[in-house]
C-alpha cells in the first residue's frame, strides 16, 4: 500500500505519549506529516478527515485502565474512510487494562482499520521525587522500540494491496471495560515560589487554571493529569496530602518492576 500522508494525533498532557508517537513517525519515515496535538483545547476543535491513502497514528495515555474521555470525545468527530491506523496507549508502569482494546474498538467504529497496536510505558503523571514511578520513561530503549515499530509498520504495509487485506489484530482487554468514575478533587497545593508566570494555565489541557491567577483552579474541570505540577518552572505546585498522594505512594512501591513496550501487528 502506498501511504501518501502520515497523520499523527496525540493527547499528551505531560509529553510521554507525544515522545512515543514522534518515535514511531521517525521510524516510518514519511515526508508528508500532519500533527494534531489534542491536548490543546483549541486544537481539539480541528476536524480531521482521512482516507485509505493516509496512515493515522493515534496515541493516548491510560487513565484508570481506560482511554481518557477527552480523547474519546475527539475521536467521535473523526471522519476516517477505510484508513489504516496505529493505536498506541502509554501507561505509567502499572497496567493498561482495557485501554488498548477501547482505543482500537473506537477507532474501528470511526472508520479506521488497525494495522498495528502497541502499549508503551511513560513516567507516571503522579510520579514525584518523593514517589517515583517509571521515572524518565520513555527512555532511549523505549524510543528505539518506537522507531522499530514505525519501521515494522512500513514493512507490513508495503506488500498489502488495500485495507481489505489487513486482518484483525487481537489485543488484551475485557468487556465491559473497566468502570471509570471521574474524580473531582482539589489536590494541588501552590507555595510562595509561584511567580504567576502562567505556564501552568497554558499547559492545562482543560483550561482549568486561571491565566491571571494560577491559584484559581476549577476542580470540576481538572482531569488530574498533573501537567501543571510537572511544568512549573518554580516547582511551586505540588500534590496535597490526600487521595492522589496516597495512590502515588502506593504505586511507587508496587510498580517498581520495569515493564517493557509491547506491539501487536
Ligand atoms: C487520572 C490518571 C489515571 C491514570 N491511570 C493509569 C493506569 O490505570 N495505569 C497506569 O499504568 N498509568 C496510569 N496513569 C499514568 C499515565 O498513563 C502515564 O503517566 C502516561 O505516561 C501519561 O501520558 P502523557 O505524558 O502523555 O500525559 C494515570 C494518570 C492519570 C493522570
Amino acid at each position: 500500500m502506498k501511504i501518501q500522508s502520515l497523520k499523527l494525533v496525540y493527547f499528551s498532557p505531560s509529553g510521554t505519549t507525544k515522545t512515543i508517537i514522534e518515535g514511531i513517525a521517525r521510524g516510518f519515515n514519511q515526508s508528508s506529516v500532519e500533527t494534531i496535538d489534542i491536548s490543546k483545547p483549541e486544537l481539539r476543535k480541528q476536524q480531521l478527515q482521512t482516507s485509505e491513502n493516509d496512515l493515522l497514528v493515534i496515541g493516548v495515555p491510560v487513565y484508570v485502565g481506560r482511554v481518557p474521555a477527552i480523547a474519546i470525545d475527539w475521536l467521535y468527530t473523526l471522519q476516517a474512510r477505510s484508513t489504516p491506523a496505529v493505536c498506541v496507549v502509554v501507561y505509567g508502569n502499572r497496567a493498561y487494562d482495557d485501554a488498548l482494546l477501547e482505543l482500537k474498538d473506537t477507532m474501528v467504529k470511526h472508520g479506521c482499520v488497525p494495522v498495528a497496536c502497541a502499549a508503551f510505558v511513560g513516567e507516571h503523571s503522579f510520579s514525584s521525587s518523593e514517589t517515583p514511578i517509571a521515572v524518565a520513561r520513555p527512555d532511549v530503549s523505549d524510543v528505539n522500540l518506537a522507531e522499530l515499530l514505525g519501521k515494522r509498520i512500513k514493512e507490513k504495509l508495503l506488500p498489502i494491496e488495500s485495507v481489505d487485506h489487513i486482518s484483525d489484530i487481537a489485543v488484551p482487554g475485557n468487556y465491559p471495560y473497566r468502570e471509570f468514575k471521574p474524580w473531582v478533587l482539589d489536590f494541588i497545593e501552590i507555595n510562595n515560589n509561584c511567580s504567576q508566570c502562567g505556564v501552568c494555565a497554558t499547559v492545562c489541557p482543560v483550561d482549568a487554571i486561571d491565566l491571571e491567577n494560577s491559584t484559581l483552579i476549577e476542580k470540576e474541570k481538572c482531569i488530574l493529569c498533573c501537567a501543571c505540577v510537572k511544568s512549573c518552572p518554580e516547582k511551586a505546585l505540588t500534590v496535597k496530602p490526600g487521595i492522589v498522594k496516597d495512590v502515588a505512594k502506593r504505586l511507587s512501591q508496587t510498580c517498581q518492576n520495569r515493564k517493557e513496550p509491547v506491539f501487536f501487528l
